[in-house]
């Protein structure tokens, strides 16, 4: 939806919970929350909806009585006499719940529903704080008076807030100003614009390619240059690229077989919700007992090691005649049907982040299909090839240690990830990301081609392990399991019920969203432990294949900067979400990812 007002327009916001107007310049616009984020003259910074700004000219034309109390002061310096939303609620508290009427409570639902920035709320153990638990079922507050919560902190916000302004206003200057939706432009510009995404479209299929070249018998530095390009005939096979159709099809069967619950996903901006079939876990065995029968068959699956560049050279084309088929499609897409980071406009930027949010065949959807399954389940499958084919190239009566824990491992991990399937329906890819080049190469070449680095390295690269060190690898990735689990399971599990008995011991940090945060425990050591946990795993994947060589570290390096990125990307969310209550946050666990280091 393009904005109604721009950034560095001067017009009339609401009081959140009065029927004040003051005047506010608009900072920017939220095209997820549709809030404007506005500034008021003396520095207070608070998100409002649409319907509560009124354009200048209109609101002079509207009530005398307003335009006089829009010259006045702002309604911080005004405090006493007209009182901020939490002030308000606090009031409310000492008088007797009879006294409450209906439009006082309509009034304190409107506050709620604007979002403000508070300063940081009591830290005290979450057990004796009944108030965060109310607000976390999002009834009203109520503050008793000794509560430190609820004021808003005008002097930090009014510092970014002069930085945002003249960002604002650079922003202004360099995009063309008539158009409406310049601002939703200009701010979904995440991976590097049109030149970086033009630049990944053409370097990531050929990091791809690299590694595959620099893993077979090759020396498995990842820095060398190909001494020659490969053939056409090394790189095309009729026959394979049948198999991988033959493949999707499978996977698009067991995806359709009506096996599982069907569950609700996020509501869409209008307010529905797209309806998806959980039965991942159930595919998954499908496809074992199927591989089992295979190898019972002589089916001899160490053709995929063979005929490795063969299977990506298919998928890549798959995956690019996949992502043109999506932006073909996604011409005249309604506005809920529109992701928010791929329509700019520009056909390169749109064509790798994708256009269309949740693009469905009838109720096949292809964004949710393409992430859990042909890809991760592929892996797996390509990582037991590759265990044949380590006994057949090195004449092994059975898998090596190294390949065995590899092998184990991911297993493990692909087999939590769609155990959990239900759950990535509240992920950013799925929420936030349209469904173009970047997840359709990422879902189906990506994954299946580079996250199998270890087990395709140790085909052709012996890694004898000692029980010592298979000891302690086993228990990098059992603490690194228990960090991704347990950090993972206690955000998702307190967040759909936050009055849980068994959260009664967590310190949380309140917000002005009704939302807590979670201060102690995992979320109290590192910000992002669910990361540390996956880079731990990482790390264990990694280790069975020695130091000899770069090549099994991909995923690893990969994994930490993939990851430090999108903190940094659910770190702006969440400042702007959570406003001062996350800068407390942040001070109360100073570190990202890795305890002391970042
Ligand atoms: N191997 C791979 O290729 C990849 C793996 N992953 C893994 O996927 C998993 C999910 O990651 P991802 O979706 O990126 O992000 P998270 O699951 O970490 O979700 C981040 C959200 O959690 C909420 N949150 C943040 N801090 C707190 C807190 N202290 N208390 C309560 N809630 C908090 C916020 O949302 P809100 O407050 O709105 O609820 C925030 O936006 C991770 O384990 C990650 O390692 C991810 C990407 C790639
Ligand atoms: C370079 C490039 C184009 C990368 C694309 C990366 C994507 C394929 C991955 C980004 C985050 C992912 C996650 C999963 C699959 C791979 C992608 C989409 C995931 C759904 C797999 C299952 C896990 O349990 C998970 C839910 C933690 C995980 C979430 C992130």
């Amino acid at each position: 939806m393009p904005s109604k007002f721009q950034s560095g327009d001067t017009v009339m916001g609401r009081w959140p919970g009065s029927s004040l107007y003051y005047e506010v310049k608009v900072l920017s616009y939220d095209i997820d929350t549709q809030l404007y984020t506005v500034i008021y003259k003396d520095g207070t910074q608070l998100e409002l909806k649409e319907s509560d700004i009124k354009s200048y000219t209109t609101f002079r034309q509207g009530s005398g009585r307003s335009r006089s109390r829009s010259r006045s002061r702002s309604p911080a310096r005004r405090r006493s006499r007209s009182r901020s939303p939490a002030r308000t609620t606090r009031r409310s508290s000492s008088r007797t719940s009879s006294r409450i009427t209906e439009e006082r409570k309509d009034k304190l639902k409107e506050v709620l529903e604007v979002r403000l920035t508070p300063v940081l709320i009591s830290t005290e153990n979450n057990s004796d704080n009944k108030h965060e638990r109310k607000e976390e079922a999002n009834e009203p507050i109520v503050e008793p008076e000794q509560r430190t919560s609820g004021r808003y902190n005008l002097r930090r916000r009014k510092d970014q807030a002069t930085k945002q302004l003249e960002e604002a206003k650079v922003e202004e200057a360099s995009i063309t100003p008539s158009t409406p939706s310049t601002i939703v432009k200009s701010k979904d510009f995440e991976f590097g614009g049109r030149m970086g995404t033009f630049v990944m479209l053409l370097f990531l299929p050929s990091v791809v390619l690299h590694l595959l070249l620099q893993t077979p018998p090759k020396d498995g530095s990842l820095l060398a240059l190909p001494t020659s390009p490969p053939t056409v005939e090394a790189l095309w096979d009729w026959q394979v690229f049948g198999l991988v159709l033959l493949w999707l099809c499978f996977q698009a069967c067991l995806y359709m077989l009506p096996l599982g619950k069907v569950v609700d996903g996020m509501p869409l901006k209008t307010g529905k919700k797209l309806k998806y079939r959980i039965n991942g876990f159930y595919a998954l065995l499908v496809t074992v007992v199927a591989a089992g029968i295979a190898v019972q068959q002589e089916v001899d699956l160490t053709y995929i090691h063979t005929h490795f560049l063969q299977f990506f050279s298919s998928a890549m084309v798959i995956s690019v005649l996949l992502s043109v088929y999506l932006y073909a499609r996604s011409k005249h897409l309604s506005e809920e049907e529109q992701a928010p980071s791929g329509n700019s406009g520009y056909l390169v930027h749109d064509f790798f982040m994708g256009r269309e949010l949740n693009p469905r065949i009838r109720s096949f959807d292809v964004k949710f299909f393409c992430e859990m399954r042909p890809g991760l389940i592929g892996w797996l499958v390509i990582n037991f090839a590759m265990l044949l084919a380590e006994m057949k190239v090195q004449k092994l009566e059975s898998p090596s240690p190294a390949m065995l824990l590899v092998n184990i491992f991911q297993f493990l991990w692909v087999a939590d990830g769609l155990w959990h399937e239900e759950k990535i329906l509240t992920t950013m890819d799925i929420v936030h990301d349209g469904f173009g080049f970047m997840l359709a190469f990422g879902d189906l070449v990506w994954v299946p081609f580079t996250f199998t680095c270890q087990a395709h390295y140790l085909v052709s690269h012996p890694s004898e392990l000692s029980q010592w060190i298979i000891a302690t690898i086993v228990a990098v990735k059992g603490i690194g399991y228990y960090i991704f689990r347990r950090a993972n399971s206690q955000k998702n599990n307190f967040r759909r019920n936050p009055s849980d008995p068994a959260h009664s011991n967590l310190k949380t940090i309140s917000t002005a969203t009704g939302k807590s945060l979670i201060v102690s425990g995992l979320w109290g050591f590192v910000r992002h432990p669910n990361y540390l946990g996956d880079i731990l795993m990482g790390i264990a994947w990694s280790l069975p294949c020695g130091f000899t060589h770069a090549v099994p570290y991909f995923y690893l390096i990969y994994l930490v900067l993939l990851l430090i990125h999108r903190n940094a990307r659910d770190e702006r969310q969440c400042s702007r979400k959570y406003g001062s209550s996350w800068d407390e946050y942040c001070k109360a666990v100073p570190y990202r990812i890795f305890p002391r280091i970042y």
